[in-house]
């Protein structure tokens, strides 16, 4: 079932529709219904001074937006990017906070400080009266406000940018004589859209339209929004702290919005991406993980990458995701795209297996993929029940078998070994498989990679809690140099003044 169908079962009847429409606001007159209000003009007017200009592509500072064929609309360095160097930036088109996150959050720039509730609805809260305010009018709560529980967020976000695309840019408020709009220059893939999924869309405008009393064209409309939605929707991160029952403050890059973005839309997706994003609240910035040469593609990874999916997972999520068929270079060469990567059963640790292989391609010892399978799946049954080390540490040793030293399989093992430990409190022990898993990591995705920055983190924390004074402090310096070199310190400001912090408690200034 999906978000719309979900949506709607809750409340496709009338008696829903009629409840629901007590809840409408003199706001979701303004911009929203048919007829022309006959009072809140005070409103109307907030809420037309918040429709933005539309965003101009050549914002870019060092790549442009260019469009072939195969390709359609991407963007490419225009001069040489220095790895780390910041693309781009851009505030959302429209984003909405994440349902479990509503009252925990602010519900504009989702922070962690929630003091005061929105004073229509007292359900969302905000960390200050500029940000409810923002919120009500940029924002454009007042479409959604007192309609939680009837729409999910991404429902909402599907009226919200229905709303500010279907604004006249100057002066008119919203109007069904003039027609509604799609968002302005996205993609669609509609056409390479399930039925089922079409149905589902038209079910959920459907309701909608009954709703708002929006005319019968607009269900049309509403389809193509959510369909564009779905294909350029950015889940939105932020650390989330939390205290264990070890005592230890674990913190999490977690989804605590959605968004859409106009500009950053524009970014092709690759399973070897060249670039990645990061969230200050909801603005996004994109940056260079590797330099790119002038004329290079510059892309990102909408979730699957090559060095930890195989090529038919990452195919697979993508089109049920997005609905494409990657053609990306890591999917139409690369070895990696030919998926996990076995050891040969000569047991010789340079030889190395796919599953589109018959015979090792280096010994030519003949593969019984049905044993390999069996003893793959006893080693996944021991990680995913262990409830005791000893658990983890016999699916380790099958592992080992069965995958090279250089495996990702086994590096995460060891990174869930060293999280074992350390929710134990012994962090010496933990930092010695986090060590393990760091190795795996920088020879799969390079000693300069956020991957590499992000396990040298781990590690950093494990030897400062496990008092190994000197050690600790050559692992944060070498952190603190790959954040700078990535620029993940002016993305990351948090995890950079924590790393000080840190330098500071062992005496180093
Ligand atoms: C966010 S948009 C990117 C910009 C898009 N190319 C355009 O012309 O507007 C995402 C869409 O671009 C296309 N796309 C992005 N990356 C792709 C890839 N690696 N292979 C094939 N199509 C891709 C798909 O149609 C996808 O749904």
């Amino acid at each position: 079932m999906n978000q719309w169908q979900r949506a709607v079962n809750s409340s496709s009847d009338s008696q829903h529709i009629t409840n629901a429409r007590r809840r409408l606001t003199p706001a979701h007159i303004a911009v929203g219904v048919l007829q022309t209000p006959t009072r809140s003009q005070e409103i109307r007017h907030i809420a037309v001074g918040a429709i933005q200009t539309p965003p101009r592509l050549e914002d870019f500072r060092n790549a442009e937006v260019v469009s072939t064929p195969i390709q359609g609309r991407h963007v490419v360095a225009s001069k040489v990017v220095e790895q780390g160097t910041s693309i781009f930036s851009e505030e959302p088109f429209v984003h909405e906070i994440d349902g479990k996150w509503i009252g925990k959050r602010c519900s504009f720039c989702l922070g962690a400080n929630t003091t005061i509730a929105c004073r229509q609805c007292s359900f969302h809260r905000y960390c200050s009266t500029s940000c409810e305010s923002s919120n009500w009018t940029s924002g454009l709560h007042s479409m959604i406000c007192n309609l939680y529980g009837i729409f999910d967020s991404d429902m909402m976000l599907v009226l919200k940018a229905f709303t500010k695309s279907s604004f006249d840019q100057r002066t008119m408020p919203f109007c069904f004589s003039q027609g509604g709009k799609e968002i302005p220059c996205l993609v669609s893939n509609i056409d390479y859209m399930s039925e089922s999924d079409i149905k589902a869309y038209t079910v959920g405008a459907q309701l909608c339209a009954d709703l708002f009393y929006w005319p019968k064209e607009s269900v049309q409309l509403l389809v193509k929004i959510m369909a564009q939605i779905r294909c350029n929707r950015f889940a939105i991160k932020a650390t989330v702290s939390t205290n264990t029952a070890g005592g230890m403050v674990e913190h999490q890059e977690t989804a605590v919005g959605s968004a859409v973005y106009a500009q950053t839309s524009m970014f092709n997706h690759s399973c070897a991406p060249n670039a990645y994003v990061t969230f200050d609240g909801p603005r996004i910035t994109v940056r260079c993980s590797e330099t790119v040469l002038k004329g290079k593609e510059i892309n990102i990874s909408y979730g699957p990458v090559a060095t930890r999916h195989s090529t038919l997972d990452r195919q697979k999520e993508l089109t049920e995701k997005y609905c494409f068929l990657c053609n990306c270079h890591a999917c139409l060469q690369s070895e990696q795209g030919k998926g996990e990567v076995y050891r040969c059963p000569s047991g010789n640790d340079h030889c190395k297996i796919y599953r589109s292989d018959t015979l090792c391609p280096s010994c030519g010892r003949p593969i019984d993929w049905a044993t390999i399978d069996l003893t793959e799946k006893q080693a996944k049954k021991l990680r995913d029940t262990a409830r005791t080390v000893d658990d983890l540490l016999k699916a380790l040793d099958i592992e080992r078998q069965l995958y090279p030293k250089d495996s990702l399989r086994l590096g995460s093992t060891y990174d869930e070994l060293a999280a074992f430990y350390a929710h134990r409190q012994d962090f010496n022990t933990a930092a010695k498989y986090c060590t393990l898993s760091n190795a795996i990591v920088v020879q799969n995705y390079g000693q300069v990679s956020i991957e590499s920055a992000d396990e040298q983190f781990k590690l950093v924390t494990l030897l400062f809690n496990g008092y190994q004074s000197e050690a600790a402090y050559k692992a944060i310096k070498k952190c603190m140099e790959l954040f700078r070199t990535l620029g993940l310190d002016q993305a990351r400001k948090d995890d950079m003044k924590e790393l000080q912090e840190m330098m500071n408690a062992l005496g180093v200034h």
